[in-house]
C-alpha cells in the first residue's frame, strides 16, 4: 500500500462520527433506485452523524446543483408519503457533492482528493459498478492519496463472472484494502426476515433441536421475481439467473439455513459455519445435472394480465441467445446434519409474482394413527417469507372442529406477520441496514471472500457444462412457474412445491 493520507488516519467511530462516502456509479440504476434512498433514510431517521458528506461520481457531466435534483427526483418516485420529510430531505440532499470522473483515468481521481482537503475523517468507497471496474478504481484512489489507513471499500456482486475472474477482481482489491475493510454485498443478507433465519434458529430451542436429518425431510427455497430483465441486457445476458441469483443470493440462503451453530455472533465465527456449507455441497456429476437441474429461458406471455416480450425480444437482445432466466435444480449438504435431504432450488425472472420463501418440510411421525386418507397431511411445515409480506408460518395439525368430524385433521398456520404483529416498526430496507453495518464496522452480513469463491467453484460445474453442451434452455410463458420439467424435477421424488402463495 502507498502512503496513506496523512490527514486522514481518524478511525470510525460510531454512528455519531463523520464520516466521507464516495459513491462510485452514482447516477447508476443501483445508486439511484437503492443507495440513495436508503441513504436518506438513515438520515431520517438521525442515523448520519450531521458532518457526514457523500460525493456522487460517475462520468457524466452534472455539478452539485443538478446531481442534487436528481436525487430528489429519485427520492420523490421511490418514497411514500409518510416517509417523505421536507426538513430530513433538505438536510439529505446538502450533504450531496458530484464530481465528474472516468474511473479509467488515473488523472481524474485528484477530484477526490480536492473534495477531501484537509478532513481528518474515514471514508467508505462505495463502487456501485461492474466488478471489472473494481480494481482500477482501487488502484487509482490509492495512487492518488486520497485514501486513509481505515477507509472501508463496499463492492457489488457479482464479484466476477467466474472463479477466475473472480480471484483477480479480490486480488486487485486485496492489493490496496486488507480484508477487514472489504465489504462485499449481498443484499439478501440485509432484509429483515433473513436476519431472523439466524433468531429463529439458534433463539429458538425447538428449531434448534430439530434442525437435522432425522426430523427435516427436505428443504425449498423459492425466489421468484415478477419482472423481466428491465433494460439491463447487456448486463444480464453475460450473467443469467445462476450467475446473478443462484451464485449469491441463493447459496446464501442455503448457508443459513444449513450451516452448523457459530460459536458467537461475530463475523468469522458465523462465515466460517457458511464456508463449511458450501464445501459441503454435494458434486453436481454429469448424471445429477440432467436428472436434477432444469434451466429456463421465457418466452412471450402475460404479466399482470398484460402481454410481455420474450427474453429474445427484449430490447438489445440477440435472438440466439441461451441465456438461461430461470434454474431449478435439487442439491444436498454432504454431512452429518443434512444427508439425505434434498434441498430444491428455484428462482427465475417473469414469473407470476415476486416471492422469496423458505419452505422447511419436517418429517412425519414415526407411527401413524389417524383417519389413512389423510396421511399425507400429517407433517409440520415452516414457511419463512422474506418478501413480500415477511413473516414466519408454522403449520400445524388440529383436530377439525365439529360434532360430526370425529379426529379428523386440519392443518392450519401458526402465524408471525411482522406487519401486523409489530405495526410500528417500519421493516427498512436491506440496504439501509448494510450502508449502517458498513458504518459500524460490523462484517457478519457482508460475504469474506472465500464464500465467494466457493460458491463459484460449485457454480461453475453447470455454467462450464451448459457453454460445453450448447443447448438451449426450456421455454416457459412469461407469468408461468418456469419450464414444466422443473415440476417434474421435484415430482420424481414424491414431492411438490409449496403452493400456498
Ligand atoms: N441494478 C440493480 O438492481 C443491482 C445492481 N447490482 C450491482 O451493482 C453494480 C451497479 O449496477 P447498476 O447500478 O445496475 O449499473 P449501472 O450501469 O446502472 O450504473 C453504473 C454507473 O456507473 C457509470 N460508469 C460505468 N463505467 C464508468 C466509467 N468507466 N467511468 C465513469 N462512470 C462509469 C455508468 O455510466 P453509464 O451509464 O454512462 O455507463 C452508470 O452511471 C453492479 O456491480 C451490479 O452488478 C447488484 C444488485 C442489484
Ligand atoms: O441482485 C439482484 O437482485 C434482484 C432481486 O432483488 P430483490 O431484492 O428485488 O429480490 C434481481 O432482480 C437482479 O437481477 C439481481 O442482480
Amino acid at each position: 500500500m502507498s502512503q496513506p493520507r496523512s490527514a486522514s488516519t481518524e478511525p470510525f467511530g460510531d454512528v455519531s462520527h463523520a464520516i466521507d462516502l464516495a459513491l462510485f456509479g452514482a447516477l447508476g440504476d443501483l445508486a439511484q433506485g437503492k443507495l440513495l434512498p436508503a441513504l436518506y433514510q438513515l438520515d431520517r431517521e438521525a442515523l448520519l452523524a450531521a458532518d457526514t458528506r457523500i460525493l456522487g461520481l460517475s462520468r457524466h457531466a452534472h455539478d452539485t446543483a443538478s446531481f442534487r435534483q436528481l436525487v430528489a427526483e429519485a427520492l420523490d418516485a421511490r418514497l411514500t408519503d409518510d416517509e417523505q420529510d421536507a426538513e430530513s430531505r433538505t438536510r439529505f440532499l446538502r450533504r450531496l457533492d458530484y464530481s465528474p470522473l472516468e474511473f479509467t483515468q488515473a488523472a481524474d481521481y485528484a477530484a477526490v482528493g480536492d473534495w477531501r482537503g484537509t478532513a481528518t475523517r474515514p471514508m467508505v468507497v462505495y463502487l456501485s459498478v461492474g466488478a471489472r471496474l473494481y480494481g482500477d478504481i482501487c488502484g487509482y484512489l490509492q495512487q492518488s492519496g486520497s485514501l486513509g489507513e481505515h477507509d472501508r471499500v463496499v463492492v457489488e456482486k457479482p464479484v466476477g463472472h467466474d472463479l477466475a475472474s473472480s480471484n483477480a477482481v479480490n486480488d486487485a482489491i486485496g492489493e490496496v484494502f486488507p480484508e477487514k475493510q472489504i465489504y462485499r454485498i449481498d443484499h439478501y443478507l440485509g432484509k429483515e426476515t433473513v436476519q431472523n433465519l439466524i433468531a429463529l434458529r439458534f433463539a429458538n430451542p425447538l428449531f434448534g433441536n430439530q434442525w437435522n436429518q432425522n426430523h427435516i425431510s427436505h428443504v425449498e427455497i423459492t425466489v421468484a421475481e415478477k419482472v423481466g430483465i428491465e433494460g439491463r441486457w447487456g448486463y444480464f445476458d453475460d450473467a443469467g439467473q445462476l450467475r446473478d441469483m443462484v451464485q449469491n443470493h441463493l447459496l446464501q440462503l442455503l448457508c443459513l439455513i444449513a450451516m452448523d451453530p457459530p460459536s458467537n455472533l461475530d463475523a468469522d465465527a458465523i462465515r466460517d459455519e457458511k464456508v463449511k456449507v458450501l464445501k459441503a455441497l454435494k458434486p453436481l456429476t454429469p448424471e445429477a445435472q440432467e436428472r436434477d437441474v432444469v434451466r429456463g429461458q421465457y418466452i412471450a406471455g402475460t404479466s399482470d394480465g398484460q402481454p410481455v416480450p420474450g427474453y429474445l425480444e427484449e430490447d438489445g437482445a440477440n435472438p440466439q441467445s441461451h441465456t438461461e432466466t430461470f434454474v431449478a435444480l435439487k442439491t444436498e449438504v454432504a454431512n452429518w446434519r443434512w444427508a439425505g435431504v434434498p434441498f430444491y432450488l428455484r428462482t427465475g425472472k417473469r414469473l407470476p409474482e415476486k416471492l422469496s420463501q423458505i419452505v422447511i418440510h419436517f418429517r412425519q411421525q414415526p407411527h401413524y394413527i389417524f383417519d389413512p386418507d389423510q396421511r399425507s397431511l400429517a407433517a409440520n411445515k415452516l414457511v419463512i417469507r422474506l418478501q413480500p409480506d415477511e413473516g414466519i408460518a408454522l403449520q400445524v395439525l388440529t383436530k377439525d372442529s365439529g360434532l360430526d368430524k370425529g379426529m379428523r385433521l386440519r392443518p392450519g398456520p401458526l402465524h408471525l406477520d411482522f406487519n401486523n404483529a409489530y405495526p410500528k416498526s417500519r421493516i427498512p430496507d436491506a440496504y439501509e441496514r448494510l450502508l449502517l453495518e458498513v458504518m459500524k464496522g460490523r462484517q457478519y452480513l457482508f460475504v469474506r471472500r472465500d464464500e465467494v469463491e466457493y460458491a463459484w467453484r460449485w457454480c461453475e460445474q453447470l455454467s462450464e457444462s451448459w457453454q460445453a453442451r450448447s443447448t438451449p434452455p426450456r421455454r416457459y410463458p412469461a407469468g408461468s412457474w418456469g419450464p414444466v420439467a422443473s415440476i417434474a424435477m421435484i415430482t420424481q421424488d414424491g414431492r411438490s412445491w409449496y403452493e400456498d402463495y
